[in-house]
């Protein structure tokens, strides 16, 4: 990359050393949460949001549990406003969620935005302006007390029209631009703005550290947090807020990071949207949290149906890699995870394990509203006997032998390469069929009669079919299975021997059938057959006929 020289570290360490929050080793409790979809992520669509689509969502934030939620930027446009009122007047807000509205610090704006709340029961006025070196020289052109100026003006303004205002409504305040902000001047304008509304434990004000550019690795916002958590003014009564945009891909870790050193509050989105890379996405935080035994205090069990109405109201892809929501979050193409995955499932339901320890899955699909079967074990020309034979027992019921499921494994991975595509269960199932299931041709045996002898051999007279035409046979065994398998080989002047032999029933509904795998070897190589019939005897004989079918296919 030859233009390396043009870039160097746009942020600023904090004066003093703060590393507390690395002790720290997990986030062991739920933050408050802010869904900023509405607001950052509208703002960031190509077509924002319709008022009916901002309803919808809006809907859905409350249901998943958001108390607080930035529903817009009111001054910003009529669907803006419209959508604010429409909440209030048609009484759409729970009363233990609490809207909030952003507003730049200029009077008209933070009038219109105190207009578009009146009658609202909670709210927060959420002020901001920019506060970076580059925007401060380059956008504002002003001093750092200029500066200041623009945030205490605001914050009075604030003050003022909160006096006539008659709902619940606590403030906000972000110095924007955070990131590229020495941590002394931040300190000193939010303190400068906290002096100005004079928190209170009845009265706690918001302040909100926006990463809005990601700049730094998140162990450096760890630090700059917490040296603002350890110098705001009347701190106990200060809410320590986080808004972590993800240009560096981290908006996630500054999150998490900046729990530890000390913050109490999220804002984020649901995937990640917003501007440019997108804000924190909310459900990796909360489900990160959850996976390590914290409730996050918001549900995601129903994941599928977010996703649905997210892409239909954003017009956004959730990407498929996406964690604990994108499509292949759960699959298992490769052999070797679908292997310790089947073997992981298997281990739950023999040891009635109450923890997760599923190798390879960090969650239990379920618990975000996803499917075992379908979603986690998915067929291509990667996977394995664990896995083909995993899908073959949990959909259709069939157990292979050990060795069988080899068999049948390279023969579906061939299907795969072949087809050059991902094989469906019901495809899975079908190449079992037409590969191993009752194969009657050209081989079959329409009819067999067992007498026990004396001496406890048992004798078999078989009718044998080969290409439609019959004639009979006799011979002995020490079971059904070896007579008639003595009586084939007569007939058909073909050796083989009967290797393995297991059956199991095939609960289905209302009936129950028997299944038996037999293999066979015949030369130096192995052939099997799979027989399903409400006998078990006439089950094993079609087995076994399936076998020789297969051997006869091979020889020919
Ligand atoms: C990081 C963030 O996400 S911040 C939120 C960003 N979101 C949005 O901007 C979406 C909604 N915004 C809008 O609809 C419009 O920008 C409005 C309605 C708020 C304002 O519109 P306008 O006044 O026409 O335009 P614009 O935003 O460009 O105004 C820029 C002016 O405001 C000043 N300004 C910008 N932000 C702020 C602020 N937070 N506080 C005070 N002044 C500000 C600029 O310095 C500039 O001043 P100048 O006119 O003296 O050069
Ligand atoms: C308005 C502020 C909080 C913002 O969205 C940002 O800085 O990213
Ligand atoms: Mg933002």
């Amino acid at each position: 990359m030859k233009n390396v020289e043009k870039y160097e570290r746009g942020y600023y360490m904090p004066p003093v050393k703060c590393m507390k929050w690395a002790e720290k080793e997990y986030v062991d409790h739920a933050p408050a949460w802010c869904s900023v979809d509405l607001r950052d992520g509208n703002q960031a669509l190509i077509i924002p949001m319709s008022l009916e689509e901002k309803l919808e969502f809006f809907t859905k934030l409350v249901e998943i549990g958001f108390k607080e939620i930035e529903i817009g930027f009111p001054a910003a446009s009529e669907t803006e406003y419209e959508f604010c009122r429409t909440l209030i007047e048609k009484n759409m807000i729970p009363d233990d969620v609490t809207i909030q509205v952003l507003t730049q610090s200029r009077e008209h704006i933070i009038k219109k935005t105190f207009e578009a709340i009146d009658g609202a029961k909670n709210a927060v006025v959420h002020l901001y302006n920019s506060t970076s070196v580059a925007q401060r020289e380059q956008v504002f052109r002003k001093s750092k007390e200029e500066i200041i100026k623009i945030a205490t003006d605001g914050a009075k303004l604030c003050n003022e029209y909160k006096k006539h205002a008659k709902g619940n409504i606590v403030f906000e305040y972000s110095p924007e631009s955070f990131t590229g902000t020495e941590p002394e001047f931040a300190r000193d304008i939010c303190n400068a703005v906290i002096d100005i509304w004079q928190p209170a434990p009845d009265n706690k004000v918001i302040i909100n550290l926006p990463v809005t550019v990601e700049m730094s690795m998140p162990h450096v916002y760890a630090q700059q947090v917490e040296y603002m958590c350890d110098t705001l003014h009347n701190r106990e009564n200060v809410i320590v807020s986080l808004h972590p945009h993800n240009d560096r891909g981290c908006a996630v870790a500054d999150c998490e990071m900046g729990l530890l050193a000390g913050a109490d509050r999220i804002e984020g989105t649901c995937f990640g949207n917003g501007e440019r890379t997108g804000n924190a996405d909310i459900v990796t935080i909360a489900l990160n949290m959850y996976t390590h035994g914290i409730d996050p205090k918001l549900d995601f069990s129903d994941m599928p149906a977010l996703v649905e109405l997210y892409e239909r109201v954003t017009r956004m892809k959730v990407y498929d890699r996406s964690p604990y929501s994108g499509a292949l979050v759960f699959a298992a193409f490769s052999g070797s995870h679908q292997d310790a995955i089947a073997k992981g499932m298997n281990w739950r339901k023999e040891k009635s394990c109450d923890k997760w320890t599923v190798p390879y899955l960090p969650i239990d699909p379920h618990d975000v509203g996803r499917e075992y079967d379908g979603d986690v074990i998915r067929i291509n020309s990667q996977s394995g006997k664990g896995g083909i034979g995993f899908i073959l027992q949990n959909q259709f019921g069939y157990d292979l032998p050990k060795k069988m499921r080899e068999d049948f494994g390279y023969k579906v991975k061939a299907v795969s390469d072949h087809k050059h595509k991902e094989l469906m269960p019901d495809e899975v199932y079908k190449i079992f069929k037409d590969e191993y299931l009752n194969k009657c041709a050209p081989v079959d045996i329409p009819e067999a009669h067992y007498v026990q002898k004396q001496n406890g051999t048992i004798c078999a007279a078989i009718t044998a079919s080969v290409n439609g035409v019959t004639d009979d046979h006799t011979a002995e065994g020490n079971g059904r299975l070896d007579a008639v398998a003595n009586a084939i080989k007569q007939a058909l002047k073909f050796d083989f021997t009967v290797e393995t032999y297991t059956e199991h029933a095939l609960e289905r509904k209302s009936t129950s059938e028997a299944v038996s795998y037999v293999g066979i070897s015949c030369g130096d190589k192995m052939y099997w057959g799979v027989g399903r019939h409400s006998d078990i005897i006439v089950s094993s004989i079609k087995g076994l006929v399936s076998a020789i079918n297969n051997a006869f296919a091979d020889k020919k």
